[in-house]
């Protein structure tokens, strides 16, 4: 909670000058995005090393997530790719101030080194199929992708289904209704 305490007055400041978060949803601050990333932690394989998150912007869900796992997962690696280079700067500020495990990529998801992770998150980055892409990039082949999605996402799998395989489960989002979180494995090429 302390961490969290951290993250957000950080946020408050910085939100401002580089908008991290939409102004309107910054009062919801906890909910919107705190207890939404949350979630998205409890959905990850037990005893994962290697998480990255992909777009992550002011830190959702992969900030949040690497706030829970330095008390929850303390031997675990997390890795954040945002190429705003301002983004990642807050991204790194954050990560300095509350001493956590993680390290910020400031480049391009489709750029850099396949980063071989055992889970991998997203969050409002891309259409699935594109982030099942990603996914083939960055993901070690027994790995788990866990996207959040809104309403739309049966239409989204369906879509992707036509240019990948994978099995995938869909869990309803806790902070908004209809909305769920796709934990999905086995990606590969149609
Ligand atoms: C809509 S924001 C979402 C941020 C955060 N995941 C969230 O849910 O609040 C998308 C973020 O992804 C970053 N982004 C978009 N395309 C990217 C790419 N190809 N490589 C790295 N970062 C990217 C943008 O700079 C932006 O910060």
């Amino acid at each position: 909670m302390d961490r969290l305490e951290t993250y957000a007055a950080l946020l408050e400041k910085w939100n401002p000058r580089i908008n991290l978060v939409s102004r309107n949803t910054l009062a919801d601050l906890w909910t919107r995005h705190f207890v939404d990333s949350a979630q998205v932690y409890t959905l990850a394989p037990q005893g994962f090393s290697h998480w990255v998150d992909l777009g992550s912007g002011g830190g959702f869900p992969g900030l949040v997530c690497a706030i829970i796992g330095a008390e929850k997962a303390p031997d675990a690696k997390f890795t954040l790719v945002e190429s705003d280079t301002r983004k990642s700067v807050f991204l790194r500020t954050v990560i300095r101030e509350t001493g956590l495990h993680a390290q910020v990529i400031a480049d391009r998801i489709e750029k850099i080194a396949p980063l071989n992770a055992d889970v991998l998150s997203a969050r409002a980055l891309a259409d699935l199929n594109i982030l099942l892409g990603f996914a083939q990039r960055h993901l070690q082949e027994s790995g788990i992708a866990l996207f959040p999605k809104g309403v739309n996402w049966e239409k989204e799998v369906q879509t992707a289904r036509q240019s990948w395989f994978f099995h995938d489960e869909a869990i309803k989002s806790e902070t908004e209704s209809g909305a769920v979180i796709l934990r999905i494995g086995g990606i590969s090429r149609v």
